[in-house]
């Protein structure tokens, strides 16, 4: 049996990752492995996969990939998860740098309590639109945060949605699919979501999928600005948004690193 490639786990708010550091870009991270490394029965159980991966030339690339396999543009908690472990790793110098994603480079601070603040982007709200769950529709705004959103801000209470399917949602609104949220007001500039994300189910929390949430709200009662925090089953993040950019706040935790088993990892090549 060999041993070999090396892993971490962590998660930003219990959403939870697989990280690889593959600096070289050598590691062939294929669908199927990355849909046996996220399976919490046959793998280590995540909702994505992080590799790490050092470019030519520019900051350390996030190569994101959902639990089932699929690419997508950007993870606002995979970000955060990806900053702390370059700092631990003696990868990046603690304080602040610059990070590759496919939605773009994103500007990250690494605090000396284990927080992260991450740049998001610019938020673009693109429209309205409408998702069901069980029979019942919910109005919503789409945002555009590197990756597509749904975000409705509901009276309903978001404990009481069955999120075992995927909420309905326009595919011509949305052809490379969506990912949704449910928000409840608390109080003004506090908001507790609950979230389908694409490519991979419910989760405990999305980094994205909270600015979006933010900025639902913020249209909602005609405004472009302004903050808020954001309750997610698996604790609270803080989001601020501006007319050129935003700004997502939240932990980075990295309890458990090891070394996958290269019969294994083999196999899944075939
Ligand atoms: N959990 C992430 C978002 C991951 C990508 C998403 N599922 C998509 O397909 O766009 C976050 O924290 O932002």
């Amino acid at each position: 049996m060999g041993v070999g490639v090396e892993f971490l786990k962590g998660h930003g708010t219990e959403n939870d990752f697989v990280v690889l550091p593959d600096p070289d870009g050598v590691l062939d991270l294929t669908e199927a492995r990355v849909r046996a490394l996220c399976d919490r029965r046959r793998g280590l159980g995540a909702d994505g996969v992080l590799r790490v991966v050092r470019p030519d030339f520019g900051p350390w690339f996030m190569d994101y990939r959902n639990a089932d396999g699929s690419i997508a543009e950007m993870c606002g908690n995979g970000v955060r998860v990806f900053s702390k472990y370059l700092v631990d790793a003696g990868l990046a110098a603690a304080g602040e740098f610059t990070i590759g994603t496919r939605a773009g480079e994103r500007h990250v601070v690494v605090h000396d309590d284990g927080t992260v603040t991450a740049d998001m982007g610019r938020v673009l709200v693109t429209g309205t639109g409408t998702a069901t769950v069980g029979g019942s529709a919910f109005s919503g705004v789409a945002v555009d945060v590197g990756n597509p959103h749904l975000a409705c801000v509901t009276e309903v209470p978001v404990a009481e949605l069955d999120l075992k399917l995927p909420p309905g949602h326009d595919p011509v609104q949305f052809p490379h699919g969506v990912n949704v949220e449910f928000v409840n007001v608390l109080d003004d500039g506090a908001l507790r979501m609950r979230v389908h994300e694409r490519g991979v189910g419910e989760t405990r929390s999305c980094g994205t999928g909270t600015v979006a949430s933010v900025a639902s709200w913020l249209y909602g009662s005609g405004r472009r600005t302004g903050k808020a925090t954001v309750d997610v089953p698996g604790g609270q993040v803080s989001v601020v948004i501006e007319e050129d950019g935003s700004t997502l706040t939240g932990p980075a935790v990295l309890p458990a690193r090891g070394e996958l088993d290269q019969a294994w990892w083999d196999a899944l090549g075939d």
